[in-house]
């Protein structure tokens, strides 16, 4: 996949909240925008307008917007449940913003749940990412026991455990000091430019520390 497109696209709580939908100033909300691979992209956002909505709607999650999303042209209402598993498997990564770990199950298994549906990484890699960002000591604790920035680096490694066109990350660094935001932006830019993907990458103010190509105010 190349391209998504957000075309008129608002969230139907917006709309109904904003009575009059033409009051909504964003650059992504009713206007129309392309994302392309290979692309940075950084959407800033304030708290409350829809990063993790933006998302959702793009990971097929949710469909409660009006307007149209497109990948490669095609409205992603029309896609089949098949066809969503083949996105996700092989196209799309998400990284949500509520990391969504099994608290009980260790970082090894949390990762390893992602990995055995797409046979994506080794092992030997799995630990190399981990030693990266200095949490491979870590890997037989459950998530649970893990401090919030730890986790949520388990949760980006996990993110890049299958092939993807577009990487959405939803305030990926919200944890993370400026060293750890570095060693995260390098591992992520490392396999971004290695699959010769997009990046989609929400904040609130403290972003990964990736160039854009572009940045857009949600
Ligand atoms: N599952 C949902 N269904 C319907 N509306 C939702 C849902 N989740 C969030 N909303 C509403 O959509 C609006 C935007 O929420 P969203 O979580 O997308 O914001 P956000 O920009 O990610 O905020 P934050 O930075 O605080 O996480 C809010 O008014 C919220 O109440």
């Amino acid at each position: 996949m190349d391209t998504i497109a957000l075309d008129n696209v608002l969230p139907d709580v917006f709309a109904s909240a904003a009575g009059d939908a033409s009051a909504v100033d964003s650059d992504v909300w009713l206007c129309g925008v392309t994302f392309n691979r290979p692309g940075i992209y950084r959407i800033e956002a304030e708290s409350g307008t829809g990063k993790s909505s933006m998302c959702s709607f793009i990971y097929g999650n949710r469909s409660d917007y009006r307007g149209r999303i497109l990948f490669n042209g095609r409205d992603i209402r029309s896609f089949s449940v098949k066809e969503w598993c083949d996105m996700r498997v092989s196209h799309i990564a998400l990284l949500p913003q509520e990391m969504r770990l099994f608290p009980e199950l260790t970082v090894t298994e949390n990762i390893e749940i992602k990995n055995r549906l797409t046979s994506f990484k080794t092992r030997d890699e799995i630990t190399a990412m981990l030693e990266r960002l200095e949490i491979a000591d870590k890997a037989d604790e459950p998530a649970a026991r893990l401090s919030i920035g730890q986790q949520q680096r388990v949760a980006i490694v996990r993110s890049l455990c299958q092939p993807f066109d577009f990487l959405l990350l939803d305030e990926p660094v919200s944890h993370l000091d400026a060293r750890n935001n570095s060693l995260v932006s390098q591992l992520i830019l490392d396999e971004v430019n290695r699959q010769g993907a997009a990046v989609i990458a929400t904040s609130v103010g403290y972003a990964i520390d990736i160039d854009p190509v572009k940045v857009l105010s949600l």
